[in-house]
């Protein structure tokens, strides 16, 4: 099957939310032993579950897998990171050893890391923990033509599709996602640019920590690119022009897992920003996924608002690799575990009045 088959065919497979499900989901809640609302975002979120998975009420997620996409970006060259490419490649090692904070957080809740090379400049050993999926060693410069071909945007997400599987098939229950990839708040600076129609001055952000020298020259960069996307330009060309590979991977992940019927929690800017990706290709993939988070990065709140997803924490975070994707698993394992396990008021003989 060619990537664009595959594409084609994982699109054709998402459904919207099971209706059902959430209607059962809602009535459930209203018997609770509790004032009618009063677990707020956590009811929305058991309801959620309820029509991704189309189950009332929905398992508690136990298996969760975190999957960190990395790549390098030729925009690199262009000064708007303060890093060395050479980073990307030393912090996949570093998730290989477990000693990244995404390990320390991911071991917090028993989830299993796997990191996915989907384009960085060296070559790195497969294990349990890396799979190499490379596409290309990084992009080509953004701020001086296309990043990708159509072909590699669409080898890239159909990647991402594949992983989705493999993790589905290995019983994964929610699969929370995570980038690595020095220069990439400039690429999805570009995505989230050009999905939502703001401004790069808005959009823009300071990514690791730049001075305002540097984010000047970001801005300009993003704005430059975003202007060369064509009148009319479908997904895929968005992605091939100011993307990155991580972020194909990442919305191939999403489109295959609505497909799987597998909820997903997004990280930060880079992960929303391919959300948005995944948007285009699918509005309905977008309802399986949960944000995780609010990161501090300008365009990750335009992207949440434009996505229509309200995240679960808010921690002044501006780290990526999945970190704040993992640290709200807890509350959605919560919010599945009350809409299961609380006694209703008939269970518990308690006088609902009026409320329920
Ligand atoms: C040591 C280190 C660990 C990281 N973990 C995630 N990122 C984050 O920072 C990078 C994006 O920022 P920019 O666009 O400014 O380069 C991405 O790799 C992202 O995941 C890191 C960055 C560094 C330096
Ligand atoms: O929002 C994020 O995930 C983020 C912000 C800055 C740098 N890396 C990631």
């Amino acid at each position: 099957m060619t990537p664009s088959q595959l594409l084609e065919q994982t699109l054709a497979s998402i459904t919207s939310l099971d209706a059902d499900a959430m209607r059962a989901a809602t009535e459930r809640q209203a018997i609770l032993t509790k004032p009618a609302g009063s677990l707020g975002v956590l009811e929305e979120t058991s309801v959620r579950l309820a029509g991704i998975t189309g189950v009332c009420p929905p398992a508690v997620p136990q298996k969760v897998a975190v999957a960190v996409f990395a790549a390098d970006h030729g925009v690199v060259a262009s000064g708007v990171t303060p890093w060395p490419q050479s980073v990307t490649t030393s912090m996949v090692e570093n998730f290989r050893a477990g000693g990244a904070a995404v390990n320390v957080l991911s071991r917090q809740i028993g989830a299993d890391v796997a990191v996915i090379d989907m384009g960085m400049v060296d070559d790195v050993k497969e294990d349990a923990v890396v799979r190499v999926r490379k596409v290309r060693a990084g992009t080509a410069d953004l701020a001086v033509g296309a990043a990708m071909t159509r072909d590699e945007a669409l080898e890239a997400l159909g990647t991402g599709i594949r992983i989705a599987e493999e993790l589905a098939d290995a019983g994964y229950e929610l699969i929370a996602t995570g980038d690595m990839g020095i220069g990439n708040t400039t690429a999805s600076a570009c995505l989230i640019a050009h999905f939502t129609g703001r401004p790069a001055a808005e959009i823009t952000g300071r990514g690791t920590g730049i001075d305002d020298a540097m984010l000047t020259h970001k801005t300009a960069i993003v704005a430059q690119a975003v202007a060369r996307i064509a009148e009319g330009a479908g997904p895929v060309d968005v992605l091939a022009e100011v993307g990155g590979l991580e972020h194909a991977g990442i919305a191939g992940l999403i489109l295959g897992a609505a497909a799987r019927r597998v909820p997903v929690v997004l990280d930060g800017v880079i992960v929303s920003s391919a959300a948005l990706l995944a948007q285009a290709f699918s509005p309905d993939a977008v309802d399986h996924c949960l944000a995780g988070h609010r990161s501090v990065e300008p365009g990750h709140t335009a992207a949440l608002g434009a996505l229509g997803l309200r995240p679960l924490v808010d921690l002044d975070l501006r780290l990526g690799e999945g970190s704040g994707a993992v640290l709200a698993v807890p509350l959605i394992r919560s919010a599945a575990a009350v809409l299961a396990e609380m006694a209703t008021f008939a269970d518990a003989g308690i006088d609902a009045g009026t409320d329920a």
